[in-house]
This record gives structure tokens, sequence and C-alpha cells, in this order.
């Protein structure tokens, strides 16, 4: 099996969903097996799970992490826990007090996976219970999973899920911004194709968070987006955070 980066332990796959644009993480320590899902799609269940048992020798998926309660698609957290009993939900606990999971971490908090670890910092703006988590890996390099909170070139809207503007821009500024310039951004929706940005990038490039707070909220309370199609079914789906019988299972 080739390394991502020679040397490193770190197994690392980007997948994507083309119905929602959802970036969906698999993540693990090669050598012990221990691995993460961040953000699973119901529908690419299968798919997911033939990849963990493809690029592990000894797949040990431990957790699946939602960086928040996703309003534009079905998490496939309950399915994959039928799946592999021993598979723990896991939520932020900040801003998810209605929500449930198997596991809740707490902000600064880390869930270790093998030798790596993912450190919980929340993010709240697009939704009160928005989490980054931050990974260091072993060749050097640090990765943040931005949720909606920061996406490419863009940032998650504010006018849903207890959604604010002025707590994005603070959340992006001081959260997400002050981590080192080369950290890779690694955000959970995409709708031009692009896949990863960094710190830099972003603070440079970004036509919403490289304004001023005035101006971000202004832009913000003009976007006129449609609501998600799915959002009236993928609430209280995902609130439950696979502690639910899956519908047809
Ligand atoms: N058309 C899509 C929903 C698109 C959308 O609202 N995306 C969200 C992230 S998913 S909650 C968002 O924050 N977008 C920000 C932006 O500027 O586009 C659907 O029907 O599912
Ligand atoms: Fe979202």
């Amino acid at each position: 099996m080739h390394r991502a980066v020679p040397g490193s332990q770190l197994v690392f796959r980007q997948l994507f969903d083309q119905t929602s644009c959802t970036y969906t993480y698999l993540i693990g320590d090669r050598e012990s097996g221990d691995a993460a899902i961040i953000d699973p799609v119901l529908s690419h269940t299968d798919r997911d799970l033939e990849l963990l048992e493809e690029v592990f020798k000894k797949p040990n998926l431990r957790y699946a992490v939602n960086t928040h309660v996703h309003a534009d698609h079905l998490t496939a957290t309950g399915r994959m826990k039928k799946r592999i009993p021993d598979l723990e939900s896991v939520l932020g606990a900040a801003g998810n007090e209605a929500a449930k999971a198997d596991v809740k971490v707490a902000e600064g908090n880390a869930l270790s996976i093998g030798r790596f670890s993912l450190t919980f910092l929340h993010t709240p703006g697009h939704t009160q219970g928005c989490h980054t988590l931050v990974l260091k890996d072993d060749a050097d390099r640090q990765l943040a999973f931005t949720g909606d909170t920061l996406l490419i070139r863009g940032c998650g809207r504010t006018d849903f899920q207890g959604g604010s503007s002025d707590e994005l821009y603070d959340s992006v500024q001081q959260k997400i911004f002050t981590l080192d310039e080369d950290t890779i951004l690694l955000p959970a929706h995409d709708y031009r194709g692009r896949t990863m940005s960094t710190v830099c990038e972003e603070k440079r490039y970004n036509p919403r968070l490289s304004k001023d707070k005035a101006t971000f909220k202004s832009i913000m309370a003009n976007l006129n987006l449609q609501y998600p199609k799915q959002i009236d079914r993928a609430l209280p789906f995902n609130m439950l955070c696979g502690l639910h019988e899956v519908p047809g299972e």
C-alpha cells in the first residue's frame, strides 16, 4: 500500500456526495487501524465502509463525527453504527445540548485516533453547535476540518439553526484565522469543485471573511439563498446523530 506522504502514518481520504456537495473525510492511523469518519452521508455508507476495509489492514472505525447537525443531507452515522457495533457517534458539546450523540466533546478537548488526535474548537455562527476539528499529523502538517463555518472563499449561511453572522465572524477571526497560516482547511461543502484551502489563502482571498465585521454582516444579510431542499427531514434525523432506527433497515 502506498503512503500519501512518505513516512506519515496518517491515512487521509476526501470523499464527495454530488447531491449535496458534501465532503466526508476518512482519517486514521495506518499502523493501529484506528480511524474516524467526519460528516458521512447516508447514501454513501457502502462506499465509505468499503474504502475503510481497503485502506487499513486492521480497520477499527471508532468514531463517526458530525461537525454540526446538517440541514442538507442525512447523516450515515446510524447506518454505520448498525454495521459496526462499537462505533460511537460524536458531536461537539457546546451548542448541541438538544441533540443526541454517544459522545459529546467539550471545547479544547480531543478524541484519540491511534497516534493522532482531533481537537474540538467551538465555532458557532452557521449553527450554534458548529465545531472545527484540528489534527496535527506526523509530517508537520496541521489540518482543520471546518464544517460549514468556513468554506473555500465563502462561509456557511447564518439564517437558520440559531445562526448568527456576528458569531460566525468572531469564530473565524478568533479560532480559525489564528491557527498557523499553513494549516490546511477542509470544508464540509464546496459547490464549485474546490477541495481544500489554507488559513493564509482564506485570510487574503475570502470575499466575505477578509472584510470588516459590518461589511461581512451586510453581505450575510443579503445572500437570499433558498432553504436546503432536505431541511425538514434532515434536521430531526440528524439531531439524533445515529441513535435512531434508520428507515427501511
Ligand atoms: N441548495 C442546497 C443548499 C445550499 C446551502 O444552503 N448550503 C449551505 C451549507 S449546507 S447547511 C450554506 O451554508 N451555503 C452557504 C453559501 O454561501 O452557499 C440544498 O438544497 O441542499
Ligand atoms: Fe450546514
